[in-house]
């Protein structure tokens, strides 16, 4: 056995390599342990094309396996970047399988090393984009006992690409671990250095592949970073809480997010903690639940005397409930497919743990009895408020519970009558004039970091609280000049939407993003068929009812609306939570909350 000291060139900032020369003597069993206990390991801070002509030549020189060299030397990835880190290791299965891995700055590759006569050689290159990763971990035998290894060392890196299903077509996150064994020294805290060298390299490059100008990072404003995590038990088929047991929990052990999980015990109670709460020990406010929980939290954080600095609190959402509206929306952002519940759950999941904050829209709801409330999702009269509301009692269906709840109300249609009116988007209109609040800019980093003067505030909460609604007249009075009064009197439905999805499978405005400070507003005219209407929903599956031609349906983009009902008594939603109902306005505040995207 041969040591070798770094070498003297001076690019190869780290280098190391020990290994076993095949052609040494000594017992056989000897030798193959010591093949076990491979062999390169080398940490190339490499930074021009020659000195990584060099870093080959010096692996080339010293590699003690006659394996296939063009595939398992990193200098010969195809398509990827310059390599960071490089080694060799078994994997967590059988010991005398070797990997060979690479670390560039996008992906982590994975190649078993094979003979170069083998049929394989040079196929079976496995490489993970670093964009998939949520985390990376050393390990030693005692944290994991699902290895009989006493005393092995491993670093581990979690990834949830997205792969074509297995019985379906389309494509969803599924996790993969990779997990390698570090045994390169005797010394098993040299090994596990290793390992931790390995985990921090990996995760430092996961952090760093994040677009830049689009958000912050959540794990970089604060280590760790605090998590309060609010479960809403009752939120779906009951399930929440199994949905955190189950994967949640996994996950965020992945991405060492560390986090407080509060179980609330019945309504407001998400609502009144968050206004109460003492907001500089939290980085963040998650919640697993539908969307009436994440109203809860928005609304208590907008009741604080605090409550500008409070709502840039980072919010998040993994779904929990029956229509999963936001969740899904989020997803949606992301460019991935829609999917079932359960992808939902893990696509919400990995986004959570990669950690992204960006802005979000908040519409700002005033109620006839001057009640002030606001929403990030939807606004709803007629028959999706109807259905939304009525199909409560499905509720053991899940998801399904809309679809049963609109083809029952299908079978009983009716007309609402009242007065629709709205401010809508001018050409070339500056989007943030006269929207978000005091005209501050509130950028990503002081948003994020602001927290630390959020001590508790202990107070009634305030009758108003929350930015100034400027475009909104009184409701009392006419609507200001500008403003369209729509000339039918007679509806079927009327959604505003802020966000792309009304539910898990409904893309009711497809061109909703985030926080573009735009309210879209459909309304279905009365006169509309049965059949019509059923279409409308079936082609809102797939985001393409606004290009039906449908001659009842009506869309605009609007910054602010009004809406008066005639008749004394009926159903008005707000993020699909039944409200006061009487006349009601609302205007968009634009990217006032900040919401973890990925
Ligand atoms: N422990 C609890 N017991 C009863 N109700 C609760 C509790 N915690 C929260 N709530 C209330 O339950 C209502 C429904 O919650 P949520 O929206 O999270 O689930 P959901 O209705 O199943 O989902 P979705 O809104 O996606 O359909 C909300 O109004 C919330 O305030």
């Amino acid at each position: 056995m041969r040591h070798l000291s770094s070498p003297t060139n001076p690019t190869l900032s780290s280098t190391y390599l020990l290994h076993l020369d095949r052609g040494s003597s000594g017992p056989a069993s000897s030798r193959s342990a010591e093949v076990g206990l491979l062999v390169v390991c080398r940490y190339m801070s490499v930074c021009a094309a020659s000195s990584r002509t060099r870093a080959r030549r010096s692996a080339d020189r010293h590699c003690p396996l006659k394996m296939d060299q063009k595939e398992a030397d990193p200098s010969f990835i195809p398509g990827t970047g310059q390599v960071v880190l490089y080694g060799e290791f078994t994997g967590t299965d059988n010991p005398k399988v070797k990997y060979a891995v690479s670390l560039t700055e996008e992906d982590l590759s994975v190649q078993k090393v094979l003979a170069p006569s083998s049929p394989a050689a040079g196929r079976n290159k496995l490489s993970f984009s670093l964009k998939d990763c949520v985390g990376a971990r050393s390990l030693r035998e005692e944290d994991d006992h699902r290895h009989a290894d006493p005393g092995g060392v491993y670093f581990s890196a979690y990834f949830y690409p997205l792969r074509k299903r297995w019985m379906s077509s389309g494509a969803a996150r599924q996790r993969v671990e990779q997990r390698f064994r570090v045994a390169s020294l005797r010394d098993p805290r040299a090994n596990l250095e290793e390992a931790e060298k390995w985990a921090r390299a990996i995760r430092e490059r996961a952090g760093l592949l994040r677009p830049l100008g689009h958000g912050v990072v959540l794990s970089a404003v604060r280590q760790p970073c605090r998590v309060m995590l609010l479960v809403n038990p009752q939120s779906g088929k009951g399930q929440a809480l199994g949905l955190y047991n189950g994967h949640i929990q996994r996950m965020l052990s992945e991405a060492e997010v560390p986090h407080t999980l509060l179980i609330t015990e019945r309504k407001n109670h998400a609502r009144e903690l968050v206004r109460e709460a003492d907001l500089s020990q939290w980085d963040a406010l998650v919640i697993i639940s539908g969307d009436g929980l994440l109203y809860e939290v928005i609304n208590g954080l907008l009741e604080r005397e605090d409550w500008e600095q409070a709502i840039h609190t980072p919010l998040g959402i993994l779904p929990g409930g029956s229509g999963n509206a936001l969740a899904a929306s989020i997803h949606h952002y992301s460019g991935a497919p829609l999917v079932s519940s359960e992808e939902l759950l893990v696509s919400c999941g990995f986004i959570l743990c990669k950690g992204l904050v960006s802005r979000m829209d908040l519409i700002s709801v005033h109620l006839g009895s001057g009640q002030r409330l606001f929403s990030f999702l939807s606004l709803a009269w007629g028959f999706v408020a109807d259905v939304d509301v009525e199909s409560e009692k499905y509720r053991h269906v899940g998801a399904a519970r809309f679809t049963v709840g609109t083809l029952v109300r299908l079978a009983s249609l009716r007309v609402y009558r009242g007065r629709l009116s709205y401010l809508p988007v001018a050409d070339g209109d500056d989007a943030e004039r006269g929207v978000i609040p005091n005209g501050a800019q509130h950028t990503f980093h002081n948003s994020c970091n602001s927290n630390n003067a959020l001590k508790a505030k202990r107070r009634d909460p305030p009758m108003l609280t929350g930015p100034t609604d400027t475009l909104l007249a009184p409701v009392d009075r006419p609507v200001p000049s500008d403003w369209v009064v729509v000339p039918e009197e007679d509806f079927v439905l009327m959604l505003a939407m802020y966000q792309s999805c009304l539910a898990e499978d409904l893309l009711a405005a497809p061109n909703a993003t985030l926080d573009q400070g735009v309210i879209h507003l459909m309304y279905v005219k009365a006169g509309i068929t049965r059949a019509s209407l059923l279409k409308l929903f079936l082609a809102m599956e797939k985001g393409t009812h606004l290009a039906t031609s449908c001659p009842h349906l009506e869309y605009s983009r609007v910054r602010a609306l009004r809406l008066e009902p005639y008749a004394p008594k009926g159903l008005i939603t707000v993020d699909g939570e039944a409200v006061e109902y009487g006349p009601v306005q609302a205007q968009v505040h634009r990217g006032l909350a900040r919401m973890i995207t990925g």
